[in-house]
């Protein structure tokens, strides 16, 4: 077992305790998770997860993993989760995937998100990844405009396209909207345009992450190196 991503997620299955209430996240790295704590149930471990996506809920159900949803647990007690870019701040550009919104939703449910990546995902500074938006199809063009315009007010310019599915549609989240992806180069405020975007009508949520992971797990070649969001 080398691969930098499994290791990660070994590492974050090392927090599992029985009885936990879990948010299962999307993703490549995501998945190896998914396949361990998979192990771990088949050998006892009694544990439930709430899925990120169908993609993850497929997964967990060949996995063998007992399956909830957040209306009947709306409290989780840990999410583990990849990321496309993590900053010293423990700040995330999410949704390589296509499943932020959901992932959003069940981090912000738990009271501890872990993230697990390779060492490529550290950044110093957010945005070289083309940050995710996802919208309503409604008024996509004007909510595309906006979304420039919310960059232009924090320093932020770049190409912003719809996301295809490679077969000549625009893609289609598991929640039925469509999904942006801002090629901004470099976010120098990346608190200041998560606020502008989510003041956009028509924006259902983006990729920016901030203030939800607080620990994650980061395989490279030196070992796992272990990183904690700083106190504010
Ligand atoms: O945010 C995500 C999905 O929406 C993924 O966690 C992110 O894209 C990282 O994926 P991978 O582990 O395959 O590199």
């Amino acid at each position: 077992m080398n691969d930098p991503k499994r290791l990660a997620a070994a590492a974050a299955l090392e927090l599992v305790v029985p009885g936990m209430k879990l948010g299962l996240g999307t993703g490549s790295t995501a998945a190896h998770f998914v396949e361990l704590l998979g192990e771990r149930v088949r050998a006892g471990l009694n544990v439930i997860g709430v899925p990120t996506s169908e993609a993850t809920h497929r997964l967990a159900q060949e996995c063998g993993i007992s399956l909830t949803t957040l209306e009947e647990t709306p409290e989780l007690d840990l999410t583990v989760d990849g990321a496309d870019e993590i900053d010293s701040a423990l700040r995330l550009i999410k949704g390589g995937g296509a499943a932020l919104l959901r992932e959003k939703i069940v981090a912000s449910a738990s009271r501890r998100m872990v993230v697990i990546a390779d060492g490529s995902k550290k950044v110093q500074t957010l945005g070289a990844f083309r940050l995710p938006i996802e919208v309503v199809r409604f008024g996509v063009e004007a909510t595309r405009r906006a979304i420039i315009a919310a960059g232009a007010a924090v320093g932020c310019s770049g190409d912003v396209s719809l996301r295809m599915d490679g077969v000549g549609h625009a893609l289609v989240t598991d929640e039925g909207h469509l999904l942006f992806d801002a090629s901004f180069g470099r976010i120098p405020d990346p608190e200041g345009l998560a606020l502008l975007l989510n003041a956009v009508p028509g924006v259902v949520e983006h990729g920016l992450f901030i203030g939800l992971a607080d620990e994650a797990f980061v395989a490279g070649e030196g070992g796992i190196e272990r990183l904690v969001r700083p106190a504010n």
